[in-house]
């Protein structure tokens, strides 16, 4: 049996106060442990947002022929972009966003039966990043992997199945439209699936693996001096992301600073992560991103966090390795990088970098 997910963290527990989460509805006033500035985030105030340019990531239509390109296009560049006609059933977006909705609308006390625990990964709580600030992020999160119905019995005593049901079946149809990107991406630069065969598309995906993160982002007393999400990069190959029609996430880009992503309806903001980096030799970029909050509209999110089966090996695609040099990056499994990330955070990237000799 595979390391599964669920097992990450057991040798890497954090303490983080879940039962001391505010009652964020009461507060009429931001609290001193919500103030975030420079010195809390090097990236806070990293950008002039939005940028003078106007530039954005692009909408890509998945029907268009020559969408591949484009996907590759915005992985190099952005390391992000949004996808209409992905064949998600928007009454499942929907659906989802209603089961968001209302997990978070339950009573603190009913939330806390279903808390995340110390070595765990599923359940309710602040985010895993949240260790390493000092400053505490304006949000609430729950975190699934594998069946979420433990949980969901606690949370909702009579409606829990129905709500497994919408995430089983969410859960399927990202599982597909992951794979399916990550292949036009890598189609893109010229990768075949005899060069990848670990994610070869005839493996009906079981070397796949996922957590569904679920973001509340309440209305904030003081939103420019709070922060939803801080900076991170996702630890993943690819994450589809669903927002509510609310705007927050943002995205850095070197030469631009932080731009804000629009909602678009019934579209999705996909992420490279820190593993489709990797595996592309440093070709596609991970995207910084975080999330922002605002005084007037609560917003929520889905991210589907997407990866290989624990026991894979992800090294950079020999192809896209100069015979003459190194491959950018070591090989890692997932689980390999999770703790890593969950002991370096933003610097487990370049721990497992190579050093050309000189
Ligand atoms: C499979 C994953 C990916 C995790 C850890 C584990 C379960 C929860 C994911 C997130 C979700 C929220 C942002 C993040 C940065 C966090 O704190 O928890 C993510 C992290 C990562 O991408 O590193
Ligand atoms: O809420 C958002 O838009 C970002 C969420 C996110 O980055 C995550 O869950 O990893
Ligand atoms: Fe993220």
């Amino acid at each position: 049996m595979p390391a599964m997910l669920t097992d990450v963290f057991r040798g890497h527990p954090i303490h983080l106060p879940h039962s001391h989460q505010p009652d964020f509805t009461s507060l009429r006033e931001l609290p001193d442990s919500y103030k975030w500035t420079p010195k809390d985030d090097l990236l806070f105030a990293a950008a002039p947002s939005p940028p003078a340019t106007g530039e954005n990531i692009p909408l890509i239509d998945l029907d268009h022929p020559d969408a591949a390109n484009q996907i590759g296009h915005a992985c190099r560049t952005w390391g992000a972009f949004q996808i209409a006609n992905h064949g998600v059933p928007l009454g499942l977006l929907q659906d989802i966003e209603f089961l968001t909705g209302s997990l978070f609308g339950l009573p603190v006390q009913r939330k806390l039966k279903a808390a995340r625990s110390e070595t765990g990964v599923s359940g309710y709580g602040v985010a895993r990043i949240a260790s390493f600030f000092n400053k505490k992020m304006w949000s609430e999160g729950f975190t699934i992997t594998g069946s979420p119905l433990n949980d969901f019995r606690k949370l909702w005593p009579q409606l829990h199945l129905n709500y497994c049901d919408i995430v089983e079946e969410y859960e399927e149809q990202m599982k597909k439209l992951a794979s399916k990107l990550m292949w036009l991406a890598l189609k893109s630069l010229g990768v075949s699936e005899e060069d990848v065969e670990w994610a070869s598309l005839n493996s009906d995906l079981n070397w796949a693996q996922a957590a569904l993160q679920l973001n509340h982002y309440p209305v904030c007393p003081e939103p420019d001096r709070a922060m939803g999400l801080a900076a991170h990069t996702d630890s993943t190959l690819l994450t589809i992301l669903y927002q509510n029609n609310t705007a927050g996430l943002q995205v850095s880009r070197d030469d631009l600073g932080w731009v804000t992503v629009p909602p678009v309806p019934g579209s999705l903001v996909v992420n490279v992560g820190d593993l489709f980096h990797i595996l592309s030799n440093g070709l596609f970029k991970s995207v910084l991103h975080r999330a922002r909050v605002n005084q007037t509209r609560a917003r929520l999110s889905v991210a589907f966090l997407w990866g290989p089966q624990s026991d894979i090996k992800i090294s950079p695609v020999p192809k896209l390795v100069s015979p003459v040099e190194l491959p950018l990056y070591r090989s890692v499994t997932w689980t390999e990088y999770l703790r890593t990330k969950a002991t370096h955070f933003n610097k487990a990237l370049s721990m497992i970098r190579n050093h050309r000799e000189e």
